[in-house]
């Protein structure tokens, strides 16, 4: 059975041509201290050679510093214990290592956990554990002395369900009795009843279980859209939800999470979960701080090819996604990457859901370092040890214009709950390049160029920007100061 994940760019389109020498000199020229570092000595370090060690990249976070920060998304006043939570609950989350919670957590717990119960649609930046805050209420609210459906959690993909259904087990692993149950395609699991207080699922599964009766809704108290403007924004997807809205008890609570939530989706996400308690995020606090934004000017597409296998060779990373537009891309990629001996793994929505199941713990348990990916990936995903996102492709919408959301989704798979992180967009002619600079307006951000005609300044670059971050300097405030180079 195929993903029913709707993000991916459903055509093989393949990118767009190279671009001619006439549109790269239209660039402007880059800012002086990136001139600098463009210039090094002009020697070229062949694969293998000169690599960056890996502490480079395995920053300690000094969380205490960031939670005791009123202006970052991890702060909060209160501790866990503050917040009503269950003895059994606590020492889950002790469990986890959580010490505070953050700020999403610590102002949408008390308005998720009101009697009677209020709808919510809830913005944080990614990364900054929007995942516990609804998995808190959902296990408060569920009644373990039966296995009735009671939660239903709503995610864009099957990784993504599978990573929240980890999460609720650790969460809940004190409480007694606790079941949860995926919903997602399974073949060995077809024909079988969804019994288990919390169901995890994408919504063409959960469609179909509840049409054939597999899943009683008649008990459900909570429905978590999580991703909630991408499922409620996509075609298909949106519908699916409405429908499985419909079949549900009017009383249930409506819980809509997303890092994003686009002007246009924010309407309909007040109609879905009415008169909801709303958090949301200024335009201006969307990014992550602890991920630092950089380009790398490729030549054309074809060089494309060249420089990533060359980065790749330069660098030594803990682990790191790259994320490209087909499944086509992926798969040649993939089969470049393993010629030249790196540990990679490509996972799109043309492979069936157990491949996909082995590529993305591989990654995880660190067995594989690179991982190659389509948006099917771009949202949700927690691995911490991801240190680096590349955006081989510019991610933009089907009729090519950017789409800031979804980079904005891509880089926070790094840089998770206040660790650092690395996101380089690859551009190769006019286009990419204008789109990604569109992006960058969008959020307001310089994003650092780097040269490829000089790969010993690339790795100088990249150096100064992590010891530059452990300094907790901004990428702008490096530029600015002339020690990117
Ligand atoms: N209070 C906490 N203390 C320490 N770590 C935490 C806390 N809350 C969450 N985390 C960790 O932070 C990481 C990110 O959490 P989570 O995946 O829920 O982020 P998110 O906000 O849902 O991000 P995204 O928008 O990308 O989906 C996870 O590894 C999680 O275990």
């Amino acid at each position: 059975m195929t993903s029913e994940a709707p993000t991916e760019t459903p055509t093989e389109n393949p990118t767009p041509s190279a671009g001619s020498l006439e549109s790269r000199i239209t660039k402007p020229d880059p800012a002086p201290a990136q001139s600098e570092a463009a210039q090094g000595d002009g020697a070229s370090v062949e694969k293998g050679g000169n690599q960056l060690q890996e502490p480079e990249w395995d920053v300690d976070v000094k969380l205490s510093d960031l939670q005791g920060d009123p202006n970052n998304p991890l702060y909060s006043i209160k501790k866990f214990e503050d917040l009503k939570l269950d003895q059994r609950i606590l020492q889950g989350i002790y469990a986890m290592n959580f010490l505070k919670p953050s700020k999403i957590q610590e102002r949408a717990l008390p308005l998720l956990l009101l009697n009677p119960p209020t709808n919510m649609i809830g913005q944080s930046q990614s990364g900054t554990g929007k995942t516990a805050a609804f998995v808190l209420n959902i296990l408060m609210r569920c009644d373990l002395s039966t296995l009735q459906p009671q939660a239903l959690v709503l995610a864009p993909s099957r990784e993504l369900a599978r990573q929240i259904i980890g999460v609720v087990e650790t969460m809940g692993r004190f409480l007694e009795n606790l079941k949860v149950i995926a919903g997602i395609p399974d073949p060995s699991q077809r024909g079988k009843k969804l019994e288990g207080q919390i169901i995890v699922g994408t919504p063409g599964t959960i469609t179909d279980v509840i049409r054939r009766r597999l899943l009683d809704v008649t008990n459900l108290k909570v429905l978590v859209l999580d991703e909630a403007d991408n499922m409620l924004d996509q075609t298909g997807l949106g519908d699916q939800c409405k429908r499985v809205k419909a079949l549900l008890p009017k009383t249930v609570q409506l819980v809509l999470f997303s890092a994003t939530f686009p002007d246009h989706v924010v309407n309909y996400a007040r109609q879905f979960a009415p008169n909801a308690n709303q958090i949301t995020l200024k335009h201006e606090e969307l990014t992550v701080e602890g991920i630092k934004q950089l380009y790398l000017d490729c030549e054309n597409e074809q060089a494309k090819y060249e420089d990533l296998v060359r980065f790749y060779g330069l660098m030594t990373i803990a682990s790191s996604i790259i994320f490209v537009k087909t499944r086509r891309t992926a798969l040649e990629i993939e089969q470049r990457m393993i010629r030249e001996g790196h540990q990679v793994a490509q996972l799109s929505g043309a492979l069936e859901g157990v491949e996909r199941d082995v590529i993305i713990d591989k990654f995880r348990k660190g067995e594989a370092k690179v991982l190659i990916t389509t948006n099917v990936l771009a949202r949700g995903i927690d691995v911490q040890s991801v240190t680096m996102v590349i955006n081989y492709d510019i991610p933009e919408h089907p009729d090519h214009t950017p789409d800031p959301e979804t980079y904005l989704h891509r880089i926070g798979r790094t840089g998770r709950f206040g660790r650092v992180g690395v996101a380089i967009s690859f551009v190769h002619d006019q286009h990419s390049w204008k789109v990604l600079q569109d992006i960058g307006k969008y959020f307001d951000t310089e994003l650092m160029r780097l040269d490829t005609s000089d790969w010993d300044a690339v790795e100088t670059v990249i150096k100064k920007v992590i010891k530059g971050q452990r300094a907790g300097k901004t990428t702008n405030e490096m530029q600015m100061d002339g020690s990117s180079a």
